[in-house]
């Protein structure tokens, strides 16, 4: 019988994919589907290895249906010799839709609409960006992987708190019993999807989601009793807290500062 059907704690862990193309580029990201640079593959093996440090082992593992997010995933797991335990993927951990910015430097925005506007898109609960051109969201609701969808399903935009309202249920319906009996339950997500998973698990003010902020590839832990309903320590515990708390202002910190370089990625001509 494991630990945790013994009464023992559980812990879940949850991961922001490593760094993306799009990340390096200070872009806003969304939906758009791009992959891990070499900086994030050796993050998401930095994270494997303080899995392992710290005797996280996952019983099970959650990602969106996004690629820097199941690449992640694949290299932590690879890391542990843990590419067996049950996996499941869900639209419901999606990055934030956002809209009309994605693809588009947080800068150039930042320059445009000022530092207040600026903020309450990128942070606020209700800010909302306008939506994806017509075309776009065709396109997407078109893709192999939400046409089986109701297509209100895949949204033109999402506001901070339009996203917690389908992250909650994933929480609360998935999640939360797994929690009950598993020990160690990992979900690497998003930025903001995250940041709406925290706001749940630690009902959360308006003004701390604001300032809450999840860098690349720094776990942060979770423990709960047996009945999984709230943590056990508000806001978890990160594994490497000076990284995290550093990878956290930077950013914070997006569009009014450059963006952390690919250093491992071949120099470009
Ligand atoms: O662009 C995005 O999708 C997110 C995460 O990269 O950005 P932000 O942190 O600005 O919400």
């Amino acid at each position: 019988m494991s630990e945790a059907r013994c009464g023992g704690a559980r812990s879940l862990v949850l991961v922001r994919h490593g760094q993306s193309t799009a990340n390096v580029e200070g872009r806003f990201t969304g939906w758009a589907d791009v992959p891990l640079t070499a900086r994030g593959r050796e993050e998401a093996l930095l994270t494997g290895e303080l899995l392992s440090r710290d005797g996280l082992l996952p019983d099970a593992v959650h990602t969106s249906v996004l690629a820097r997010s199941i690449s992640s995933a694949d290299i932590v797991l690879a890391g542990l010799d843990r590419q067996w335990i049950p996996v499941r993927r869900t639209w419901r951990l999606n990055e934030r839709q956002y809209g009309a910015l994605a693809g588009r430097r947080k800068s150039e925005v930042l320059a445009e609409v000022g530092p207040r506007r600026f903020d309450r898109l990128r942070r606020s609960p209700h800010g909302r960006p306008g939506p994806l051109p017509v075309h776009e969201l065709a396109r997407l609701r078109a893709d192999p992987r939400y046409a089986p969808l109701p297509p209100e399903v895949v949204p033109a935009v999402e506001s901070f708190a339009d996203m917690t309202a389908r992250v909650a249920p994933y929480w609360a319906d998935v999640l939360a019993p797994q929690l009950r009996a598993s020990s160690v339950v990992l979900v690497v997500a998003h930025g903001n999807s995250l940041r709406a998973l925290v706001a749940v698990l630690d009902v959360l003010s308006g003004r701390e989601i604001a300032e809450l902020n999840i860098p690349t590839a720094a776990p942060l832990r979770y423990d709960f009793d047996a009945d999984a309903l709230r943590p056990l320590v508000r806001g978890g515990v990160y594994l490497d807290a000076p990284t995290a708390l550093a990878g956290a202002e930077r950013v914070a910190a997006e569009g009014r500062t450059e963006p952390s370089p690919a250093v491992s990625d071949p120099p470009t001509t």
